[in-house]
């Protein structure tokens, strides 16, 4: 594979048709060219209640996308803090028991506020604590939401807004009817997806409707990563080939994408930083793997990778309209 990644290098799924390439010209690209450039320009500070396991990439991935970055936990520290920041992020991957009290009350702060977040609902399904902090964040909900496939079903299956399985989701899907709750995900994935990316299609266009009714501007976005990224707004729907498999290896891909998704959120819309941030990642991810020799020295090649892709690669990227 060319360390450039063109389109012509991608490994789409067998059922993408390259031709749906948006074409050089078109205005989404060049959005999506402004938000990198802004974000190398202004340095927005996005900040985050992230992870432990990972919050050390999530905030270097976010200086070498050209952002800043700042964790804050205690709700009056990140309340102080979205004053100063454009956007803010938030990853429930690892919990402690304040949590179930801080969490609702910041996002009840950012919805006061107009304050755009993103969220990584890693690991939803699992554990009653982390559940009932995602089912706050349906009454305050997020700008963004990102993540892999089993995190969106799951998410939307509590949040009661998974929509009827199409045929090519799932061909054993349960007796569901248009608008009641799906039944409850069948099996919590841990923070690894054991679903594909088109299961989670439907569910990530009725999430990204749902979110647009509540978000400012009445926009929002829904990334759902994995070997084909996919993108929607609830409106249009993106598919982004690229990045690579050792992305899998180290931890906090997911998580540093969501974290840079939230820097892009500081300076543009929504569909705009959640494709800005895809495409990086995905440019980036291809890079890296040809210049590296396993986990270790991928996660290196990565962060050089996001720091080096200019604003016209990242815009460059293969970006299917389906
Ligand atoms: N098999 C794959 N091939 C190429 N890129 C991948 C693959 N799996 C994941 N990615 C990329 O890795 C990053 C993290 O995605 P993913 O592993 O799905 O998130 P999470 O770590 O939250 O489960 C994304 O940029 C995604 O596009
Ligand atoms: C391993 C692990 N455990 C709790 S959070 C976390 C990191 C998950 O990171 P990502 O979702 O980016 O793989
Ligand atoms: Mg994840």
């Amino acid at each position: 594979m060319s360390e450039s990644g063109s389109a012509a290098d991608f490994n789409a799924s067998a059922d993408i048709n390259p031709s749906t390439n948006l074409p050089e010209g078109d205005p989404i690209r060049a959005r999506i060219a402004q938000a990198v450039r802004d974000v190398r320009e202004q340095t927005p500070l996005a900040q985050s209640f992230t992870n432990f396991v990972t919050m050390n990439l999530v905030a270097n991935a976010q200086l070498a996308s050209g952002g800043t970055a700042a964790m804050s936990f205690l709700p009056d520290d990140v309340l102080d803090t979205a004053h100063i920041a454009k956007a803010s992020y938030i990853n429930v991957g690892t919990l402690l028991p304040f949590y179930k009290d801080a969490l609702p009350q910041i996002a009840r702060g950012f919805a006061k506020a107009g304050h755009p977040w993103v969220l990584d609902p890693v690991a939803a399904g699992i554990g009653a604590t982390r559940t009932e902090i995602l089912q706050s964040f349906r009454f305050a909900p997020p700008t963004v939401v990102r993540g892999n496939a089993s995190e969106i079903l799951a998410l939307t299956d509590m949040w009661g807004i998974r929509p009827v399985a199409s045929a090519a989701e799932t061909a054993s899907a349960a007796e569901t009817t248009e608008t009641a709750a799906a039944p409850e995900h069948t099996r919590p994935a841990g923070v690894e997806a054991v679903d594909d990316v088109d299961s989670a299609a439907s569910a990530a266009v009725a999430l990204a409707k749902s979110l647009s009714r509540t978000a400012p501007n009445g926009k929002a976005a829904v990334a759902v990563s994995g070997p084909v990224d996919l993108v929607t707004d609830g409106e249009r729907t993106f598919r982004l080939p690229g990045g690579s498999a050792l992305m899998t290896k180290i931890t906090g891909a997911g998580c540093s994408l969501g974290g840079v998704m939230a820097t892009y959120l500081a300076v543009a819309d929504p569909l705009t930083a959640a494709l800005a941030a895809s495409a990086l990642f995905n440019r980036a991810g291809q890079i890296a793997a040809g210049q590296s020799h396993g986990p270790g020295s991928f996660q290196v090649a990565l962060l050089d990778a996001l720091w080096n892709l200019t604003a016209d690669e990242v815009a460059a990227s293969p970006i299917l309209a389906v």
